[in-house]
């Protein structure tokens, strides 16, 4: 397969089995999001892994943040949610060291995070692993960022669920480019997707 068939190939899922990424092999995924675009050089993405006996403590803190958010949150959803943040064979909390007083906007130290992760998520797949990244309004609650080791300025951009593709997941059904892809030639430029 070509570098630019993985890139084709790639999706996201949570049908996750064990083995998750170890050793060198976890290094070198990680260390692709040193690759990652980042103007200034200011490296704001971290990663706390989280596997193990770890992982019933982040479903947790996980509960705790959504019943915080939510008094009325529904049981089934605090249970899904814990049930995926304790099972997933690793979690990669995504943080975002951030610095607002810097002269690089903050949106491109949230981008270059972004990007960081999606190296990583290429990278997964093309190791034989796979993740998806997900968030939900406890990626934005800074009680638990701080807990997690992101006090304020810091937040999280979200987790990654990292493990082995169980056989048979797919990814959802892709549609060509063609409609997110104008010629400008002086004029505003009109996408098909949008119309
Ligand atoms: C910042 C961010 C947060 C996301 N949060 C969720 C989420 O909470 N739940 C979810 O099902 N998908 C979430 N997604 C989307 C999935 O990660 C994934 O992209 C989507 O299921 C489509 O799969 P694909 O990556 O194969 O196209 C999020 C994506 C991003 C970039």
């Amino acid at each position: 397969m070509t570098s630019l068939d993985l890139l084709l190939s790639r999706f996201s899922t949570d049908a996750l089995a064990e083995p998750a990424p170890a050793g060198a092999v976890l290094e070198s995924i990680l260390s692709t999001a040193m690759r990652a675009p980042d103007h200034g050089k200011l490296r704001p993405w971290r990663y706390a892994i989280v596997q193990g006996d770890a992982r019933r403590a982040l479903a947790e803190r996980v509960v705790a943040s959504m019943k915080r958010l939510d008094p009325e949150v529904p049981q089934a959803k605090v249970e899904k949610r814990q049930s995926r943040f304790s099972t997933m064979p690793m979690t990669i909390v995504l943080g975002m060291h951030l610095r607002p007083e810097h002269k690089i906007p903050l949106l491109e130290q949230e981008l270059a995070v972004g990007a960081a992760a999606m190296n990583i998520l290429n990278a997964l797949h093309a190791t034989g692993f796979g993740g998806v990244w997900v968030s939900g309004d406890v990626a934005y609650d800074p009680e638990l960022a701080a807990e997690l080791g992101f006090p304020a300025p810091h937040r999280l951009a979200g987790f990654l669920f990292v493990g082995t593709p169980q056989a048979g997941a797919i990814g959802p059904k892709r549609r060509p480019v063609d409609d997110y892809v104008a010629q400008w030639t002086g004029a505003p430029v009109r996408f098909g997707a949008d119309a």
